[in-house]
């Protein structure tokens, strides 16, 4: 059988890469409008008549193209910031928590995370589950993403002649739009700091969490922090945890380094016996910051990750 899918947004940076993850499969058909891609007719048709529809746009427009959807049947994948703390629609992280995956599938509304909380939740909710870091917790997050995290008009910019600049911190007002979607999703009462900054290279992203262990409640080592970890993603396909061998052996970690997959690599850095760690996160802010996890989040509400392989 195959699934008609509409990603409206289709030549922005997210729904490009999305579309190139789609093309190429036999068992769903592309709905593109083309030059027709702003007309709003075209796109009221096709966000009714398709199996699926992805939104790729600014949170206002996602917004829009929501109300614009009459048809009960219609399936929609949310990439924007607009629905990530709605209780009306499914939280598009599967990994994240038992039975998400099935909150997933059962839902027609599923809103897909943000690059930068996929990378945190990745890190700190099970932690938080597993009673290690309390929920009050005070929570910072240092973070780093390639250029194309700000769309069209970032990779404009830093792509013009003359670039911008090597590294730039942001978010220094504290109100990234992101902070209440990392709040609610890691099980945290406390906002999270956040200390976003962008680089000058295209894709890949770290999000690093420094804890001081000796100040948490059970003064947990390294390796429970490690064995947390490890346990709560046992069996994902798409998240893996690094060895602690193989972190003890590590200098220095790449952001592009997972560029192009679907795939998030959790680190926990810190000398066995000490005091300290840095939790480090590993993805594609495209990958499974974005489009990989929307079409993950495709085959999920399509029943198609069995099938495929994909999820
Ligand atoms: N880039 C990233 O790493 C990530 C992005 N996201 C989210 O995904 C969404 C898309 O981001 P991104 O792909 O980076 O953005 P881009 O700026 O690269 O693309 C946005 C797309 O939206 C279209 N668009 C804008 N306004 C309208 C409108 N009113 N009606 C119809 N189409 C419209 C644009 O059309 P046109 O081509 O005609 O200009 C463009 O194709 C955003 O909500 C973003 O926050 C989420 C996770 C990561
Ligand atoms: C480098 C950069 O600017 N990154 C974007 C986040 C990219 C992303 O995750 O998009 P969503 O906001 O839709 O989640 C930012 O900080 O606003």
């Amino acid at each position: 059988m195959t699934h008609t899918i509409f990603i409206d947004g289709e030549a922005g940076t997210t729904g490009l890469e999305i579309r190139e993850r789609l093309e190429a499969r036999d068992d769903l058909e592309l709905i593109l409008l083309g030059d027709r891609r702003r007309d709003v007719e075209a796109r009221r048709e096709a966000l009714n008549s398709a199996d699926a529809v992805i939104l790729c746009l600014p949170d206002d427009a996602a917004i829009e193209a929501v109300s614009m959807i009459e048809n009960p049947r219609v399936r929609v994948i949310d990439a924007s910031t607009a629905y990530r703390v709605d209780p009306a629609w499914a939280y598009g992280f599967a990994e994240m928590a038992p039975g998400q995956r099935e909150a997933i599938a059962a839902s027609t509304r599923v809103s897909n995370p943000g690059c930068y909380p996929t990378g945190l939740i990745g890190l700190v909710r099970p932690l938080v589950s597993a009673g290690i870091i309390p929920a009050g917790w005070p929570v910072t997050v240092n973070a780093v993403s390639g250029y194309s995290g700000g769309g069209k008009a970032m990779i404009a910019e830093f792509e013009a002649e003359g670039g911008a600049e090597a590294f730039r911190a942001y978010g220094l007002s504290l109100k990234h739009k992101h902070v209440p979607e990392m709040t609610k999703h890691t099980g945290l009462e406390r906002k999270v700091l956040f200390a976003p900054a962008v680089g000058s290279y295209r894709q890949g992203m770290l999000v690093e969490v420094p804890l001081h262990l000796s100040a948490l409640p059970s003064s947990p080592s390294v390796e429970v922090v490690h064995g947390a970890l490890v346990e709560a993603y046992e069996g994902a396909r798409f998240v893996e945890v690094a060895p602690l061998e193989a972190t003890e052996a590590m200098t220095g970690i790449d952001p592009e380094g997972l560029n192009g997959t679907n795939r998030m690599r959790l680190h926990v850095f810190g000398d066995r016996g000490g005091e300290q760690v840095r939790l480090v996160a590993l993805l594609d802010n495209l990958g499974k910051g974005a489009s990989g996890a929307a079409v993950q989040n495709l085959n999920i509400m399509l029943g198609l990750d069995e099938a495929t392989g994909l999820s």
